[in-house]
């Protein structure tokens, strides 16, 4: 067992993200893991000041309602959580893990979902390592983002394999496993869709059709 887990009751898998816009491969990431993990909630997080990028281009409320249209709950109940938006410093994930244990209590699973390109820099994240006293950590591979040893940071893959679980483990306690998943390869990004849309391609086959027809109606990413 992770150092210090107990035995959870339920679990929550928590995707955060930019979602600047939200499109299929935020989609297919969380369906990887809930298939994997089978949680009892999928919680989606937009950030609210993600501090390692350069701005974001739409607004808070647009991002909210393009997350809202893109996740289907048929497969698990999804909760749409504001938290991140409602902060007003940079966001920080440390802070959000610490303020879902304090609201989920002691016993449940939560586990931090993110792409091949966050782990790559993930010693870059504030007080990263105490992530795992929150939560257990779940990366997925990503076109153009190897999890390869070679390129994961060294106290990053450290880390994982010290802490290496099997979906079950991860289900059933409440922190502190690390996973990697080598099976997903989808090769999009909310920076393609953003240049795509700029120069007035549809990029239909890489966004939900709920999340293009907000995109359409309200203008976004035009300039
Ligand atoms: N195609 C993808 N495959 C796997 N994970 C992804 C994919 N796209 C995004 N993610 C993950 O989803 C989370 C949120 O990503 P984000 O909203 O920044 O999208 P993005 O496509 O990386 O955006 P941008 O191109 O603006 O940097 C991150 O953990 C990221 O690694
Ligand atoms: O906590 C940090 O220092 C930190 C640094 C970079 C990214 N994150 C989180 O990682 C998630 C994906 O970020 P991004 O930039 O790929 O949209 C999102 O929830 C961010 O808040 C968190």
């Amino acid at each position: 067992m992770a150092p210090q887990a107990q035995t959870a009751s339920r679990c929550i898998a928590v995707l955060g993200g930019s979602f600047d816009p939200v499109h299929n491969g935020h989609v297919l990431l969380a369906e990887h893991f809930v298939q994997l993990l089978r949680p009892d909630e999928l919680r989606v997080i937009p950030a609210g000041n993600p501090w390692q990028k350069h701005g974001l281009q739409a607004s808070p409320a647009d991002r909210v309602e393009m997350v809202r249209r893109a996740f289907d709950a048929r497969q698990v109940p999804v909760v749409i959580d504001e938290q991140e938006i409602r902060r007003t410093s940079a966001t920080y994930t440390i802070d959000t893990l610490r303020a879902l244990r304090a609201e989920l209590g002691p016993a449940v699973s939560i586990v931090f979902l993110m792409g091949a390109d966050q782990l790559l820099h993930l010693d870059t994240w504030q007080h990263w390592q105490e992530l795992f006293d929150y939560a257990h950590l779940c990366a997925a591979s990503r076109p153009g983002f190897t999890l390869a040893e070679a390129h994961v940071p060294p106290a990053v893959m450290e880390e994982f394999k010290r802490r290496s679980g099997s979906p079950q483990d991860i289900r059933s306690t409440t922190h502190g496993y690390g996973y990697l998943a080598s099976g997903l390869a989808v090769d999009i990004s909310s920076t393609e869709i953003r240049a795509q849309l700029q120069r007035g391609a549809r990029p239909d086959s890489l966004i939900p059709g709920g999340v293009l027809d907000y995109i359409e109606q309200q203008h976004l990413y035009r300039n």
